[in-house]
């Protein structure tokens, strides 16, 4: 049995020769090393040679905190773009817009940049007096505020068409008329009495049952959009409570049949689920993170009229505790359905029955809804242990950019129901910077000398620095500014020109490149090269699991995905003793997730094993998030090259200023 080898999360081994473990990172998914042909003063063919002096521990210092300067997004989705229904331009229409492409696209006219530029004197700003202002009187009489998004949007609406001028020239019509909003909607109740399906999950046919009667010329994805938008619309409204109080009849009558639809109220037909969360408490849709446990939502369902705090809380269409009738327990079951029963008679059936057999009935209904849910509930745990990569993946609909923004930081679809990440991203703030980096104790320093290289016409020239353990320094520079010819010198690989001597550091590279050469599997490559650190608990929970090692194991590297191998070879390279890290694009290949959780992994390893990163990365979010300091490269790429000392973070006015205001954001780890 080979002797054990401490894991890098142990005491760290003492300074050594980089050789071995360089040669050995050589190797395998560490990549290929090809030798250099530059002419400058070092032979072409350079082999590592043996570090000649130790790092000189330096005092201790305190390393510089990274900050990530991303923004919160902001939470409301707010995508909808779309004129609205104007009953005035409409009336008169005759022949239906063909449209090509889905509304939200639609209006090109600039969006106003916050609600009060968008409710200021539109026609003002369409450079057109509106006819009712031609009466002095009105021109001179304050703009009334609109406070509803869904008003505003409409004031929008009519923006675009009064500043268009003639009909004819208008470059963009309105899809949606007020009365094909109320055919879709009617149309929805009737093809759900008639047809007892969900018009929505059903779109296709729904689609022929409904479209000649529309006055516009829409496809099903226009209309699904289009009914989608009209839901959150009401749902919106619902979360207004009282405060909603339409003034246009059409709007009104728009709620009501929408109600109808969505609602769970007396005649509604009661499609898929409105949360009436929001009634209570005024924000709308509070459960679209779908992390609602099992047992929160068995407890709903069978509370007793003794809790009356908990039955102020409604949700999956049930009215308060005791007070619903028995079809609104039932709801219409698809069992119904299937049986071919018309939905209203069952439910006037149902009603029919009185007194204990009522009481009865309803806590039968009650107790198999709980058991539909676990079923449910079961489903989608299983469905979401099977949604990881390389099983299966959805693909939605398109969703604005706002909104596309909001749904992947949230890590769950809420429109097709899956969940992508069990956690959501958040962004801290704090107001202390260096907090972060005030806990981190640091034990030495170590330096570099200045120095020059040159490999055939490009010459590099690199200005001496330190840096501590605990810190990551980020190499930002353009493509051929020389940061991998650097690290290279940092790892031994190659030799500075002009006999400069750069101490020895005890290292472990994942190189730029990676080629593997062997068909090992991923287990065996592992056990092979970092077998003590991965049994070690820590890095199992701290690099393996975070990177999803452990599905790849059976998997042989060489037929890897990009991505896969970009894992393997970060997770080989971590998982080697050494006292500094050198990642040349360690989030090469990886999706926008994965970069995310490698830059993670690399923070969270460097603070808990104490120890020191040098990453060359083009993703500047992953390089801010990671960076305690950065060295920049200037001049002319494949050129004339200087790369500077490790410096603190390039801030940005926008930066500065943020932090000037206070503001600190950082990714929630
Ligand atoms: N062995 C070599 N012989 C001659 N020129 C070389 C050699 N290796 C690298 N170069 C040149 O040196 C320059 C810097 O290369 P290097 O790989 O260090 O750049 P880089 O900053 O890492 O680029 P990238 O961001 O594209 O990875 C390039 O112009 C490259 O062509």
């Amino acid at each position: 049995m080979a002797p054990k080898r401490p894991s890098p999360l142990d005491e760290p081994p003492a300074a050594s020769s980089s050789e071995e473990e360089v040669a050995s990172s050589e190797e395998e998914v560490d990549g290929e090393e090809e030798e250099e042909s530059g002419s400058g003063s070092e032979s072409e063919s350079e082999e590592p040679e043996p570090p000649k002096a130790a790092p000189t521990p330096v005092a201790a210092k305190k390393p510089d905190s990274a900050t990530v300067n991303s923004k919160p997004q902001s939470s409301s989705s707010g995508s909808e773009s779309e004129s609205e229904s104007d009953s005035e331009l409409d009336k008169d229409r005759v022949v239906k817009p063909i449209v090509s492409k889905p509304m939200e696209e639609t209006p090109k006219t600039k969006k106003p940049r916050s609600k009060a530029s968008a409710i200021t004197t539109p026609a003002a700003r369409a450079g057109l007096k509106r006819p009712s202002e031609s009466d002095p009187k009105d021109s001179k009489r304050p703009k009334k505020k609109v406070t509803d998004p869904d008003q505003e949007r409409e004031h929008a609406g009519e923006e675009t068409k009064k500043a268009g001028g003639d009909d004819s020239k208008k470059l963009f019509q309105r899809i949606w008329s007020d009365d094909d909003e109320i055919t879709i909607l009617k149309g929805m109740i009737d093809y759900s009495t008639k047809k007892g399906a969900d018009p929505y999950s059903d779109m296709g046919a729904f689609h022929d049952f409904i479209k000649k009667s529309l006055k516009a010329d829409v496809n099903k994805t226009q209309l699904q959009d289009k009914i989608r938008r009209i839901k959150k619309k009401y749902e919106t409204n619902v979360a207004k409570g009282k405060k909603y109080n339409p003034v246009k009849p059409h709007e009104q009558k728009l709620f009501d049949l929408s109600k109808k639809v969505w609602g769970s109220g007396e005649g509604s037909i009661g499609l898929s689920g409105l949360s009436e969360q929001s009634k209570s408490n005024g924000k709308a849709r509070t459960n679209q993170k779908g992390n609602k446990t099992l047992a929160s939502l068995k407890a709903e369902l069978l509370s007793s009229p003794e809790r009356p705090k908990e039955c102020e809380k409604v949700e999956f269409g049930l009215k308060p505790c005791g007070s619903e009738s028995l079809s609104e327990v039932i709801g219409f079951d698809k069992g119904f359905r299937e049986l071919g029963l018309p939905e209203g008679v069952v439910k006037q059936g149902l009603e029919l029955i009185g007194g204990a057999k009522r009481a009865e009935l309803k806590e039968k209904w009650k107790k198999l809804h709980v058991a539909e849910l676990e079923l449910f509930v079961k489903k989608s745990e299983l469905m979401r242990d099977q949604a990881k990569p390389g099983a299966f993946g959805v693909v939605t609909l398109p969703f604005s950019v706002r909104e596309g923004i909001n749904i992947f930081l949230s890590g769950f679809v809420p429109t097709e129901n899956p969940r992508f990440r069990d956690e959501s991203l958040t962004f801290k703030v704090t107001e202390t910077p260096q907090e972060s980096g005030e806990e981190i104790e640091t034990y030495a320093r170590y330096g570099y000398p200045s120095m020059t290289k040159t490999l055939g016409e490009f010459k590099l020239q690199v200005i001496e620095g330190e840096f501590t353990n605990s810190q990551i320094i980020v190499m930002l520079g353009e493509n051929g500014s020389g940061k991998t010819t650097f690290m290279r010198m940092l790892v031994g690989l190659s030799k500075p020109d002009s006999g400069v001597e750069i101490p020895e550091l005890h290292v472990s590279y994942k190189n730029q490149k990676i080629n593997p050469k062997r068909a090992t599997k991923v287990k065996d490559l592992l056990h092979e090269k970092i077998r003590d650190s991965c049994t070690h608990p820590q890095f199992v929970t701290d690099v393996m699991k975070p990177l999803q090692i452990e599905q790849l194991m059976d998997q042989e590297i060489t037929k890897l995905s990009g991505g896969e191998l970009q894992r393997v070879a970060l997770c080989v390279c971590l998982g080697k003793p050494a006292d500094i890290y050198l990642m040349d694009e360690p989030s090469a290949y990886l999706d926008s997730e994965q970069r995310i959780v490698a830059a993670k992994v690399i923070k969270r390893f460097v603070l808990h094993a104490k120890k020191t990163a040098f990453v060359v990365g083009h993703d500047f979010i992953i390089a801010t998030y990671l960076a305690d300091k950065v060295i920049v490269y200037e001049g002319k790429s494949s050129v004339d090259c200087i790369a500077n000392s490790p410096n603190q973070q390039i801030e940005s006015t926008n930066d500065t200023e943020q932090k000037a205001s206070g503001s600190y954001y950082y990714l929630d780890d």
